[in-house]
């Protein structure tokens, strides 16, 4: 799924007009009904007990929120109206002010009188906004933040630009929800902004399609329908030679587990066979808690130092639970340059560590390399950033200078490739939020190198399945006791629900 900018959804909003052969008011009531009937199905269970305010401006989210109001009332609810006193409103906001009785009228230094409970539907700005909003409107922005109820945005939180970054001192709507047309928009992406969208949903109000295909972005959303065309399914004459062979490289005393997880991860996650290549501490550990895997060891007892590994696999997971024991920083590093060019590899924690505080290592990692930072991990690499827009553009110049692909951990994962793309994964929740969790993700990518993805592919492909994966783990025990394990043992059912969509 695209991510526009402002002018762009301007132009789908006028080409969905021209070609459909509708008026500017019927898109709008299309779009305002699909709003009312998801706040309607979301909140069945409490919207009828509680009163409902709507806060309208003078553009069309405005007329989104008026016509909103117009279809709750007709269905039965108990709706108030607040609208922006102004010199000049858009022409279909005049319509559907047209079509309702008992508008509130109010002025910034007002009082909006809102109710003391129930639900704030915010309609004041949605992607019209040109500037951040000024001081003048900090009564209004901080009455609806007050307000003790539900606060439901339409289409943005009121005050958010689309592409950036708020403060929190900002004049900005702190919604618990955002329903928002047909695209996601980037700043409801970004980590900083959560504060303002507790969570969002994409809602398709049947944009033209022609349309949304001519606009370029380099922004993207991951869903199950653009992945569908990626995910192969297996021959019937396959096997396990043809699905390549990975090498999970990690281990200390004390971080065995991070290899067991990645290797499990990395065969169910389809790759034909896997060897981990660990200290010899962690022997039985390996052949008792995953009998499917080869074990390799290297000649210390408790850290990696040789790095003595053949190189004919068809991908490497480096880094988990391994360590930054100086023989090993050698031992790393004297293998990185012995990789050949077309070598398959995936980078995790402790190899990122490594290769921050040795930079001259990065010109020895094969192009199209996948790192995968957390924040932390990141910062080491790229250096602190202002935002998370700032975050992002450092990030682009670093996969760039370097030709590697960059996976940003967190909550909607960025995946960013040399060419600038950044590619926003749709899976996932925060009981994800727990060791182990990264190097399933290791597992999972290598898996998919040693499959014949290509490394974005691979990416992509890999973290929506994780997150997906951890969505299905949720469902059976919660987000507050899921473990890596149980993420692992839900693979299966990420991969054949993709697999089923993609039918
Ligand atoms: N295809 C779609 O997606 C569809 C979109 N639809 C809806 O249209 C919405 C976009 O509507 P929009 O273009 O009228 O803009 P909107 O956000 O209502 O606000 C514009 C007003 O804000 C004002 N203003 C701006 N900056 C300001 C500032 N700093 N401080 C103060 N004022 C400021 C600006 O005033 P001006 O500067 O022009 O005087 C203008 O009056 C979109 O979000 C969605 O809800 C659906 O109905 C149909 C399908
Ligand atoms: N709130 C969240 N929503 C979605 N995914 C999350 C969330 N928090 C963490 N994750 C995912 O969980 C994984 C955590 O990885 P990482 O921080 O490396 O964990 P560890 O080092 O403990 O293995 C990442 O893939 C990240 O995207
Ligand atoms: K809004």
């Amino acid at each position: 799924m695209k991510i526009l900018n402002a002018d762009q959804l301007k132009i789908v909003d006028q080409e969905t007009i021209q070609n459909e052969g509708i008026n500017s008011w019927e898109l709008m009531e299309r779009a305002s009904s699909i709003v009312t009937t998801a706040i309607i199905d979301d909140y069945f269970d409490i919207i009828k007990e509680l009163p409902i305010a709507i806060v309208c401006g003078k553009g069309n989210n405005g007329g989104d929120g008026l016509a909103i109001a117009r279809q709750l009332m007709d269905s039965g609810y108990d709706v108030e109206v607040r609208l922006l006193k102004a010199d000049r409103y858009t022409a279909d906001n005049q319509l559907n002010q047209a079509k309702l009785e008992n508008i509130q009228y109010f002025d910034l230094e007002d009082d909006l009188d809102l109710p003391l409970e129930g639900f704030l539907i915010d309609c004041l700005f949605g992607y019209g906004m040109s500037s951040a909003l000024s001081d003048e409107w900090r009564g209004v922005i901080e009455q609806i933040n007050d307000f003790q109820g539900r606060i439901i945005s339409v289409d943005m939180p009121s005050g958010l630009m689309l592409d950036a970054v708020g403060n929190f001192e900002d004049n900005i709507v702190r919604a618990s929800k955002v329903y928002t047309f047909q695209f996601p928009k980037l700043a409801l992406l970004l980590p900083e902004n959560s504060i303002f969208v507790g969570e969002f949903e994409v809602l398709d109000i049947g944009l033209d399609e022609n349309s949304i295909l001519k606009q370029g972005t380099s922004y993207r959303y991951v869903e199950a329908g653009m992945l569908d065309i990626l995910l192969r399914s297996r021959s019937r004459y396959s096997h396990k030679g043809t699905f390549g062979h990975v090498a999970i490289i990690g281990g200390s005393l004390g971080k065995m587990g991070a290899v067991l997880m990645a290797t499990k991860s990395a065969l169910k996650s389809g790759c034909g066979l896997v060897t981990a290549y660990i200290p010899k501490c962690g022997y039985n550990v390996l052949q008792i808690g995953f009998p499917e895997a080869m074990v390799l060891l290297d000649s210390s007892e408790e850290k990696l130092v040789d790095f003595q590994i053949q190189d004919d696999f068809t991908a490497y997971g480096v880094g988990v639970g391994m360590g930054k024991d100086e023989e090993t920083v050698r031992g790393f590093g004297i293998w990185l340059q012995s990789l050949a060019e077309d070598s398959k590899l995936v980078l995790d924690a402790d190899a990122l560590n490594i290769i921050s505080e040795n930079e001259h290592l990065l010109k020895y990692l094969p192009n199209n390399s996948i790192l995968t930072p957390h924040p932390k991990e990141l910062k080491r690499l790229i250096g602190e950033w202002e935002n998370d827009l700032d975050k992002l553009e450092k990030a682009k110049a670093f996969s760039n200078e370097n030709q590697l692909i960059l996976v940003i951990k967190g909550a909607n994962s960025a995946i960013v490739n040399p060419a600038g793309e950044v590619y926003f994964n749709s899976t996932g929740n925060p009981g994800m939020a727990t060791g182990g969790m990264g190097d399933v993700l290791t597992g999972i990518i290598s898996s998919l190198l040693a499959q014949g993805y290509n490394a974005l592919d691979a990416a992509v492909l890999g973290v929506y399945i994780h997150g997906s994966a951890g969505d299905f783990a949720k469902d059976w025990v919660g987000e507050t006791s899921l473990i890596a394990s149980d993420l692992i043992d839900h693979l299966a059912s990420a991969f054949m629900n993709l697999l089923n969509e993609s039918e």
